[in-house]
């Protein structure tokens, strides 16, 4: 649904040049939610505006549903954007129209007529759970209301690609959570591929099936995040970070990471049982991500076993590591 390939972005200054986007290459499968976690400064936002050309790349492509956009102008480049909504951290309304003219106004610039916004604005705001809200002004809304104005105005022109600016960033946990279950459903219900920035790994745990790490204008890893956690990735380091001791006397100390039906299985036990050896568990998390269950524990294992121990969770399909 969205392909990027040898996308490069660079800032010139009479000063200094910085590579904002550094030679990435991305694929986004459709219905996929696909979610760049980087730091403050990595790229992500000159990214994300690629995509939708409100940044021009200086190489490179960028196609969305088969259109190549970077091989476009003018009107035919207008209209492909209406394929590709986008919200924004700070929900960006318009705070002299009510939520229903906010929404509407997305399907102005579409030049639909006025009794098919109508119906179509009502659709919307039932959409994202609004319905009674339709007449109060931005200034009379939560943050999370404030945000559901933005995701139904980014639908208003039923793209297929929903482009998320750190959407959650300026909202508190359980407001984040119910945006999140807004965009999850709304992925789900409507088919609908969402390409997100965030700095927030609960984003990522949350809904992306799929991510990236973003550092100095490049992707430093990326994939499905099932397959990111069977390997010793940077991302599941940052999923669930062990912070229990690194070094026990008389044992090794292992950091072993699951995913799929595996985060479920007794591995632990067994090698208790197997190896008639002791199995302290020192720190560790079993979570429900949005594509899978996965696992983290940092355990001692007497050396005498350890060896045996670590050979067994490979086989078993676990990741396993030296605590470090
Ligand atoms: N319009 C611009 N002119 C010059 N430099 C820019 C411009 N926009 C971004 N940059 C620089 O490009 C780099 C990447 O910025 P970008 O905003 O894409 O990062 P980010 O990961 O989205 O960070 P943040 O989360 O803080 O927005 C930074 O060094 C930034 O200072």
């Amino acid at each position: 649904m969205i392909e990027i390939r040898g996308l490069r972005k660079t800032y010139r200054s009479r000063k200094q040049s910085v590579n904002a986007v550094d030679n990435v290459d991305l694929t986004v499968g459709e219905g996929e939610v696909y979610g760049v976690l980087g730091q403050s400064g990595a790229g992500k936002s000159t990214l994300l505006r690629c995509v939708n050309m409100l940044e021009r790349p200086d190489t490179g492509t960028v196609a969305v549903d088969g259109v190549e956009l970077t091989a476009l102008g003018g009107k035919r480049l207008r209209i492909a954007r209406h394929g590709i909504g986008m919200i924004h951290q700070h929900f960006a309304l318009l705070s002299s129209r009510t939520v229903a003219g906010n929404v509407a106004f997305a399907l102005e610039v579409t030049g639909a007529p006025r009794a098919e916004r109508r119906a179509r604005v009502a659709e919307l705001l039932e959409l994202v759970g609004l319905s009674g809200r339709a007449d109060a002004y931005p200034s009379q809304l939560s943050g999370g209301q404030k945000q559901r104005v933005g995701i139904a105005r980014a639908l208003a022109a039923r793209p297929k690609v929903l482009l998320s600016d750190e959407a959650t960033s300026a909202l508190d946990p359980e407001t984040t959570d119910s945006i999140l279950r807004l965009l999850l459903d709304l992925n789900r219900r409507l088919g609908l591929t969402i390409l997100l920035i965030t700095h927030e790994m609960t984003v990522v745990k949350r809904i992306c099936t799929s991510a990236a790490v973003m550092r100095d204008g490049k992707f430093v890893e990326s994939g499905r995040v099932a397959d990111l956690l069977r390997r010793d990735s940077e991302l599941a380091r940052d999923l669930f970070p062990l912070d229990g001791p690194s070094s026990v006397d008389g044992s090794a100390v292992l950091d072993v990471t699951v995913s799929g039906d595996d985060a479920d299985k007794p591995l632990l036990a067994e090698v208790a049982r197997r190896f008639d050896t002791d199995v302290r568990i020192l720190a560790g998390h079993v979570e429900t991500l949005a594509a899978t269950r996965a696992g983290r524990w940092r355990i001692a294992v007497p050396t005498a076993a350890s060896e045996d121990a670590a050979d067994f969770l490979r086989k078993s399909g676990a990741q396993v590591g030296v605590a470090s």
